[in-house]
């Protein structure tokens, strides 16, 4: 795979910068920024130091600001997947509509254990932990929080480590990098979360194409050699002004569907009726969302749902994203099954490098580094048959 398509995997978390860049505004009494070359030693130092505060670069705008704080939660439907055994057409029922009311849901045995979990996120943890100069050997392609560049990804107040699992695993091979050695322990809980979800997506793509009255396989039937899997851990570091940040803007993901395994601490948020809901850390769940591609592809039924991070002033949060996402060749095209008068066919059949181009021509259009621009209804649009769109060249 090219690097491009690479960072196609998952379009908000890959592509271009958000403009803010990373140098240390006024707001810090922090005079030289190459002394803090990640975020996590800035954010360790604002700690150290009362006087500190949040540099000007990484405020959000006034509109931006976060209301609802990182522990504020409303309450996601919480889908049983014990239930595939006992009454697979009912546990079919709840995960389709979850998917086209919320376009988010949690899900409880799934076949990881709270166990497994925990270690995932200990060594997920360390690697955080990591004095900053071995983090930075891995380069600005993969890893996000280097402090002494224009910040590349759009997360935020965050560091993140994305890597691909499919196609060709670059788990042991960056691994490498940090540890020349190796790692087992990190390699295994990286491994082992994204083998996990992989089966569980193939699972639950089977059982929302059930729900639509598709054949099993429709949405599963790219899951071959081809598939194309993206692993990314994200670190929120405590922050005095959590009001003034956002750990991750505003975006949809750009994802089949997206796994998520999130720590205790709370602070991602989803967007429904015009307001932001937090997303309660269950112990044992993943969350799953519905990215831009499974929207397109079911004719805008299953919703790719806005969503943000919040962080707070007292601890660290981190959570890990396996996104599954499309091959670049798959046409993404809504079955006729799915298109009536009432439905008419929302998009124009595309490609998931059509999707790229498309999020790539938004991003270089992007003039004012509004979050709106991350939004999938956004993206999606020129490829819309309805719309007047530049899009279509
Ligand atoms: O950390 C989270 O809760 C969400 C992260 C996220 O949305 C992403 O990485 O795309
Ligand atoms: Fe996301």
């Amino acid at each position: 795979m090219t690097s491009v398509s690479c960072a196609a995997v998952q379009p908000y978390n890959s592509y271009g910068s958000n403009g803010r860049g990373a140098s240390i505004g006024t707001g810090v009494s922090v005079e030289n920024k190459k002394e803090y070359l990640t975020l996590r030693d800035l954010a360790e130092e604002l700690k150290r130091s009362s006087k500190g505060s949040v540099p000007q670069d990484y405020m959000v705008k006034e509109e931006e600001r976060p209301s609802i704080k990182h522990d504020e939660f409303d309450e996601l439907p919480v889908i049983d997947l014990a239930l595939v055994d006992k009454d697979r057409g009912e546990l079919a029922r709840q995960l389709g509509e979850a998917a086209r009311e919320w376009g988010f849901f949690q899900i409880v045995n799934h076949g990881l254990s709270v166990d497994d979990l925990d270690e995932i996120q200990a060594q997920g943890m360390k690697f955080f932990e990591l004095p900053a100069e071995i983090k930075l050997k891995l380069g600005m392609q993969g890893y996000f929080g280097d402090n002494t560049k224009v910040k590349r990804s759009s997360l935020h107040w965050a560091e993140g480590w994305m890597l691909r699992y499919h196609p060709d695993n670059q788990v042991e091979e960056k691994i490498r990098v940090i540890f020349p050695e190796g790692n087992d322990k990190l390699r295994d809980a990286l491994n082992k979360f994204c083998s996990a979800t992989e089966a569980l997506n193939e699972l639950i793509l089977e059982l929302l194409a059930e729900h639509l009255g598709l054949g099993t396989k429709f949405f599963s039937r790219h899951l071959n050699s081809q598939r194309s899997v993206a692993l990314r851990l994200n670190y929120y570091p405590a922050c005095p002004q959590p009001l003034s940040v956002l750990g991750a803007n505003g975006h949809t993901d750009g994802s089949s569907l997206t796994f998520l395994l999130q720590d205790k601490v709370g602070g991602l948020q989803t967007h429904r009726d015009g307001q932001w809901f937090g997303v309660r850390p269950i112990e044992g769940a993943l969350v799953i969302n519905v990215g831009d591609a499974l929207h397109a592809w079911s004719n805008g039924l299953f919703k790719s749902v806005l969503h943000r991070v919040v962080v707070n002033a007292e601890v660290d949060r981190l959570s890990f994203a396996a996104f599954m996402n499309v091959d670049n060749s798959l046409a993404l095209s809504a079955p006729d099954e799915l298109v009536d008068e009432d439905h008419p066919r929302l998009y124009k059949p595309f490609t998931f490098a059509d999707y790229v181009q498309q999020v790539l021509r938004a991003r270089a259009e992007e003039k004012d580094n509004s979050n709106t621009m991350m939004d999938g209804n956004r993206l999606l649009a020129g490829l819309r048959y309805d719309s007047q769109s530049k899009g279509e060249d």
